[in-house]
């Protein structure tokens, strides 16, 4: 085990006794209900209370038939990936603490039964509410029956649970990317939600679409724009519930737990990273001396849990928010990032590459489309040329305007860089015992070899 991995392990292992038992000890006995527990985070949320706290009640999911599959199903084809190897081989029977409950979450009323409303209002102790929309290109009805609406709904929910004791929400760090300096407060909404809500309901989508980017303002999408929504609503219930908000930054493959380089998806820098391994990606906008703040998923949540503790046990007057970046304690940039990126895949080639791996970023927009064109249009042009003179279907244009498509969706957050305060993190650190604070913190080196070493040992499990 690494120092980064001792901390919130060994709290929630009750390793280190005293006030560092306090989180597993408080996890022991409670029922939990977690949203978006079949998504990226949600899945490592799972993981890490089956595993470190083993004395938890139960773990009750809200899921939703999916690709025709039962929920049911879903959650049992989970449970045998790999992520869970650990938790199944501390408890063959992990399973029984896991209740998954049927719920599709932009139907009223979250499409929960009356039955099952009964059953979680009873016995619910903590709600992690995970789930949401994280596509860029979402079309906002969606994004707001999701990532607002679904959240007032579980509110409601929330305050009928007669044991609720912490309600935490999983915000992102840049719902207020329209700010370059981000403390931890909930800023006033770009809209009153409510009022938004009644209008778009009798809009049709081809008038939303074209209203959405008066509205959303300097916000570079419906995800940002909806989750500042979301925050303000959960603050509103702030008299009533205990809550904790969570602003992940990017959020990257697992760190140490429960073992390097656990991820389920490419989104963000993750599918940059293998374009440019692949030989595809050979430039992108982005500043090489803007802070990449990349933050690995086991991080978040330990931090996640701590802070579910923290809220129940300490009862904050009001909602707490937590920044939960790397860059104003370890920056790390994206010229960096390029650099380390580049000489891996040199040294250990990705199988399958398109060509030699060698991308560069710039921020200057001209030389970037010079770029685009010579090393990726013109050699997609002769690659397609190629394939359809050997009766083959030409395919490479396709996936570079594919690719095109994804980074220029991500490049408003490579070409700049942002400040958070991160004093109620630093707060919620100081929680520890100085043990654990001392090895917790990740050391520079350790942290940036983590973030590359995970890029060339990436588990990537899609479909767990
Ligand atoms: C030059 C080398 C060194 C590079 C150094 C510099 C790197 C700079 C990277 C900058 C990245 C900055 C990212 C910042 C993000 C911060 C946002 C805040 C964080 C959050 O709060 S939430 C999480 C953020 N959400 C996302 O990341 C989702 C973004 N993705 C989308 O919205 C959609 O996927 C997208 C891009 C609109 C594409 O949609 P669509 O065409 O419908 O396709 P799919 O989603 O089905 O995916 C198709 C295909 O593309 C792959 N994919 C997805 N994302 C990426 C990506 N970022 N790069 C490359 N490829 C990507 C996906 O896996 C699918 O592949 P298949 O093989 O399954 O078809
Ligand atoms: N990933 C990142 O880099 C960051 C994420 N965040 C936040 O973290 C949270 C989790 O993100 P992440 O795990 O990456 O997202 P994923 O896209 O991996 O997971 C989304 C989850 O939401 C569920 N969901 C979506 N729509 C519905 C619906 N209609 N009914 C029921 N469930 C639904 C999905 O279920 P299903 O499997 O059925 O689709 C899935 O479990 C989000 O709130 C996001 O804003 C914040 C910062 C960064």
């Amino acid at each position: 085990m690494t120092d980064g991995d001792a901390r919130l392990t060994d709290i929630c292992s009750g390793a280190a006794g005293g006030k560092m038992a306090t989180i597993a000890e408080y996890y022991a006995g409670k029922n939990v209900l977690i949203t978006g527990a079949t998504g990226f985070m949600g899945k490592v949320l799972v993981e890490k209370l089956l595993r470190s706290c083993p004395e938890v009640k139960a773990l009750y999911l809200l899921v939703r038939p999916k690709a025709g599959q039962s929920m049911q199903q879903r959650v049992s084809d989970m449970m045998t990936c790999k992520l869970f190897d650990r938790v199944r081989e501390d408890n063959p029977d992990f399973h029984q603490k896991i209740i998954p409950i049927s719920s599709e979450l932009v139907q009223p009323g979250l499409a929960i039964s009356p039955e099952d409303v009964e059953k979680l209002s009873g016995c619910i102790n903590i709600v992690f509410h995970c789930a949401a929309t994280i596509r860029f290109d979402e079309p906002l009805k969606h994004a707001l029956q999701l990532n607002v609406i679904a959240t007032q709904q579980l509110l409601s929910l929330a305050k009928q649970m007669h044991h609720l004791e912490a309600f935490i929400h999983i915000s992102t760090a840049y719902a207020n990317c329209n700010r370059k300096y981000i403390d931890e407060v909930i800023y006033p909404p770009p809209v009153e939600p409510k009022k938004l809500i009644d209008s778009l309901e009798w809009m049709d989508d081809g008038i939303v679409r074209d209203i959405t980017p008066r509205l959303i303002g300097d916000r570079p999408n419906t995800y940002t724009y909806t989750k500042a929504l979301a925050e303000f609503v959960v603050q509103q219930e702030q008299d009533k519930l205990n809550i904790g908000i969570i602003r992940p930054s990017i959020v990257g493959a697992s760190w140490q737990e429960p073992f390097p380089g656990w991820i389920d998806n490419f989104n963000g820098p993750s599918g940059v990273f293998i374009a440019a391994g692949k030989g595809i990606l050979r430039t992108m906008r982005a500043n090489n001396d803007a802070v990449a703040d990349l933050i690995p998923v086991d991080v978040v949540i330990n931090l996640t849990l701590a802070a579910g503790w923290y809220t129940a046990v300490h009862r904050p007057k009001s909602a707490l928010v937590y920044n939960c970046t790397t860059g104003g304690i370890n920056p790390f940039h994206w010229g960096e990032i390029e650099h380390h990126v580049m000489s891996s895949f040199k040294r250990n080639p990705l199988e399958q590459a398109f060509r030699r791996p060698n991308a560069n970023i710039t921020s200057n927009y001209l030389i970037n489309q010079y770029w685009i064109l010579v090393s990726h249009k013109f050699p997609a042009l002769i690659y397609d040329l190629f394939l359809r003179l050997s009766g083959q279907k030409p395919q490479m244009m396709r996936i570079f305007n594919r690719l095109h498509k994804a980074i220029s969706l991500l490049e408003y957050f490579s070409s700049q860089d942002w400040e958070w305060n991160s004093e109620n993190l630093s707060m919620l650190m100081s929680q520890l015992t100085p043990e654990d604070r001392k090895v917790g913190r990740p050391t520079k080196h350790a942290a940036r070899l983590g973030q590359i070493f995970n890029i060339l040992q990436l588990t990537y499990e899609p479909d767990c």
